[in-house]
């Protein structure tokens, strides 16, 4: 459960005066997310989200991840929205924490999502890569290439506590990845984090996107590698090609990936692996024992590294070109 940060009912209700949201009536702690606190409003006017920033987000981050929200929103994407407050701005402070409320979004996440929903995936992607342009402020991806050697010197230490043979195994990877990570590809603001768990539907339809507490601005197609990373592998780890296809062609019925995006995909999906793994991993080892988070299992991004490492075109991901060829 991610709730680092506890709350009183008396600080919330003095809290909220600032917003126009009428009275508070209950709220609750949610029991999903990794890494912020997150409680569901209920007031007179009706449902709420309010997020506590924690660990790793740097306060400085907010104004670009809030101010997102307003841009994509404003273009047609389905997002939620920050509220301002009645001094206009967009952050307040909660148990000594920044704090946010956000519009409450409908739907569900899907734990078991079809082909048919990476289609649908895809194209939110896409259509999110397109709203983004124009947006003004910039952010750098903290967790791109430069920021796994530090992740992996916290843990190379301690990594064969997990799994004999890691620690060469990675060390070897990053090495690789760090010498032929692409120089220019296509850039513009990506979400880094479109998971299962960000992404939410009323029956088969895609309702929105939520938690864009990673976006930043880097390469387009290293967000469509972490989305085959996570909608395309099945639970026994094996990679499910009607899926990608449909995800890939989702994503290129609103924008083309360009030809130099395709020779580095196989590239993309091995760093996006790396990158899920190493932050895994640090939390495995150091989250202190009996925090209410739930630990997400870095081998899963083992298995998907060790895919990548093997395909030899992107063709293999179900990547349509004239003539079936990627
Ligand atoms: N705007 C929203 N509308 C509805 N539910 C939300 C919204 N934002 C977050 N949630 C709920 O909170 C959970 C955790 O949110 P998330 O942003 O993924 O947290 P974290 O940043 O900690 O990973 C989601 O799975 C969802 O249940
Ligand atoms: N998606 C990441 C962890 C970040 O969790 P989120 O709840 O912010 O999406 C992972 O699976 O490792």
């Amino acid at each position: 459960m991610a709730v680092y940060t506890d709350i009183t009912e008396d600080d919330l209700a003095r809290f909220l005066t600032a917003y126009d949201v009428g009275q508070l009536t209950s709220y609750k702690g949610i029991a999903e997310g990794v890494e912020n606190s997150n409680f569901l409003l209920h007031t007179t006017k009706g449902s709420y989200i309010l997020t506590l920033y924690e660990k790793r987000v740097n306060a400085g981050d907010l104004p670009f991840f809030l101010g997102l929200m307003h841009h994509l929103a404003e273009r047609g994407l389905s997002c939620p929205l920050p509220l301002p407050r009645a001094d206009g701005e967009l952050l307040g402070e909660l148990s000594g924490r920044p704090a946010a409320v956000i519009s409450f979004l409908e739907g569900m996440w899907l734990r078991k999502p079809e082909a048919k929903h990476c289609h649908e995936v895809g194209k939110a992607l896409a259509a999110m890569h397109v709203a983004g342009e124009g947006f003004a402020l910039k952010r750098t991806n903290a967790l791109s290439v430069g920021g796994w050697r530090p992740l992996w010197v916290n843990s190379e230490a301690r990594a064969d506590e997990v799994q004999a043979g890691l620690k060469d195994e990675i060390s070897a990877e990053l090495e690789h990845l760090e010498r032929h990570w692409p120089k220019s590809l296509p850039e513009g603001v990506i979400h880094a984090d479109l998971f299962p768990d960000n992404v939410f539907f009323l029956g088969d339809q895609l309702s929105g996107l939520i938690d864009f507490y990673f976006a930043c601005n880097d390469y387009l197609a290293y967000d469509v590698a972490v989305c085959l990373n996570s909608w395309c592998f099945e639970k026994n780890g094996s990679y499910n090609i009607t899926k990608g296809m449909a995800m890939l062609s989702g994503y290129e019925s609103v924008r083309k990936l360009t030809p130099a995006e395709v020779d580095a995909l196989p590239l993309l999906c091995r760093g996006s692996a790396l990158r899920f793994f190493l932050t895994r991993l640090y939390d495995w080892l150091m989250t202190p024992a009996g925090a209410l988070v739930v630990k997400k299992d870095p081998l899963e991004y083992l298995t998907k590294i060790r895919f990548h490492r093997a395909i030899t075109s992107s063709a293999e991901y179900g990547l349509r070109r004239d003539g079936g060829q990627a």
